[in-house]
């Protein structure tokens, strides 16, 4: 059955495209005849890290002003040269903002810019491969060529944030400000007013591209196509949008129709997708969502939302949410019921969102740091009810992490499957008989869900109980969802 998610994992550090070719001011006045044959993107293994990781000027050394255009390029171009270097962009900017003491209000410039560039990275990646000879390099100066393109390529200009002449002005203004690209200025220049001047043929080629009118690896398409030969245009679309901000509403503190009458009042509209989801029409900074501090709502999908209503706790139940962090499924557990929850997962770091989420919505479980495919974390008395939020591609929900797509590898799913099925066959010794255990992928490769389901249930010779099956991602108006895979099995 196909249908839609879950939390973001850390994606595997290694596999992004990186130019093959550099541009140079020459390579840029090339008539478009001549230089936009289509040639597929690059996906090559990531350099190790690169000597701008290392040693670049901080953001705040440069002389531009924190509020310009060419700041924001400029440290977009720097998280995406990060990514490149196979960091996942919400690391990526984390390790930016700290490093170089970005201010607060002018982290939301940078980071829209880079989320933007990294949905585009298939298409501005085969226009600077048509526009140039050879790669520009250092990858700092192919960053900023994405980051500038990406704000200039829709042919319909009514869809530009800034008027083309200011985008082309202000990232030649970013590359002559950052020593180690200051003597590309004049290509830059050149290379986008000749996007400018020749968008319409330059775009018609590199469209050819599958990998240029995805914007995704070709390996993952072709994967797509075999797994959804109906649904893979639409799979690969819903990807391609801008996520909607999705609340869970705390059923213990307020109820749908209550807490829609405040964003009412706060003049904030939205309305109800699910029975504790609420999407708002304009995305806002959490500090902003009414009573987020006092644990009225979460942010959380509406896919991930079905996990506690299909787990059907039950007031004194013993539950293990195995694979927990941050907790957005632990907080609505506890939202349900009144039970004991062991809040489990093996990555210390994480482990901490678990209690700030916690903390917020004012409820409590035992944390542990630990491995689920292991039992040495273990008390030895068997669970009521188990969620296994196996670690996976996260290939559902990759409109929230466009950058999952350039750095995994096809290989990941069946690594990550065989990972997963040691941990669901871990887990299922600590059920009781007649216990339930909910598998919960944000995949939408099936080797990650419906096949390592039935894989499963046939192993253990587990009842399976009904559950949504493969809820691939969808962006439309009345559902909106990420692409999240539930099984439910039952212990006979
Ligand atoms: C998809 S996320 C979980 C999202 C979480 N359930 C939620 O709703 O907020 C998967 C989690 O599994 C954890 N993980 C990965 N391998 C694990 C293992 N062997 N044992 C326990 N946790 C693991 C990761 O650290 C990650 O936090």
């Amino acid at each position: 059955m196909s249908k839609t998610i879950k939390l973001p994992i850390k994606p595997a550090k290694t596999t992004i495209t990186l130019p093959k070719k550099a541009a140079t001011s020459s390579a840029t006045n090339q008539s478009t005849k001549q230089s936009t044959k289509p040639t597929s993107t690059r996906p090559v293994a990531a350099k190790p890290t690169s000597k701008f990781v290392q040693v670049a000027p901080k953001l705040s050394e440069l002389h531009l002003k924190a509020d310009s255009l060419s700041y924001s390029l400029i440290g977009a171009a720097e998280a995406i040269t990060m990514v490149l270097n196979g960091i996942a962009l919400p690391q990526a900017l984390a390790k930016l903002f700290s490093n170089s003491n970005v201010e607060p209000a002018h982290r939301g410039a940078i980071q829209d810019l880079s989320y933007r560039t990294m949905r585009q990275v298939g298409r501005v990646d085969a226009l600077i491969s048509a526009m140039t000879t050879k790669a520009p390099e250092p990858a700092l100066l192919y960053s900023l060529l994405c980051c500038a393109l990406a704000l200039i390529v829709e042919e319909d200009v009514a869809l530009h944030p800034y008027a083309e002449f200011t985008v082309v002005d202000q990232a030649v203004n970013a590359a002559a400000a950052h020593p180690d690209i200051a003597h590309a200025k004049n290509m830059v220049n050149a290379l986008l007013r000749r996007f400018l001047r020749e968008r319409h043929d330059l775009l018609a080629t590199v469209m050819k591209l599958p990998t240029a009118q995805w914007n995704y690896p070709q390996w993952w398409i072709d994967a797509c196509k075999a797994a959804y030969p109906k649904d893979w245009q639409a799979i690969l679309t819903a990807g391609n949008s801008t996520p909607p901000l999705t609340l869970r509403v705390n059923q213990r503190k307020t109820s749908v129709d209550a807490y829609l009458a405040i964003l009412q009042e706060n003049g904030m509209p939205a309305h109800a997708i699910g029975p504790f989801a609420i999407r708002l029409e304009q995305a806002v900074p959490v500090a902003q969502i009414p009573g987020f501090m006092d644990g009225l709502v979460s942010v959380q999908d509406a896919a991930a939302q079905l996990a506690a209503p299909l787990l059907d706790v039950q007031n004194g139940m013993r539950v293990l949410d195995a694979c927990a962090a941050p907790g957005g499924k632990t907080g609505h557990l506890l939202e349900t019921a009144d039970i004991t929850l062991t809040a489990l997962d093996s990555d210390p770091k994480r482990a901490t969102k678990i209690t700030e989420n916690l903390s917020r919505l004012q409820l409590n479980a035992q944390l542990l740091v630990g491995d689920a495919s292991k039992a040495d974390w273990w008390d030895g008395k068997q669970f009521d009810r188990i969620v296994a939020d196996v670690p996976c591609t996260a290939s559902g929900i990759v409109r929230r992490h466009p950058d999952i797509r350039w750095l995994r590898r096809k290989a990941d799913a069946a690594q990550l499957a065989t990972l997963s099925s040691r941990i669901l066959d871990n887990l299922w010794s600590m059920l009781m008989p007649g216990g339930k255990l909910l598998l919960v992928t944000c995949s939408v490769w099936p080797q990650e869900s419906e096949a390592q389901a039935a894989a499963f249930a046939h192993r253990h010779s587990a009842t399976r109980l009904p559950a949504p099956g493969q809820l691939l991602p969808c962006a439309a108006t009345d559902s909106d969802h990420d692409g999240l895979f539930y099984a439910l099995f039952q212990k006979n």
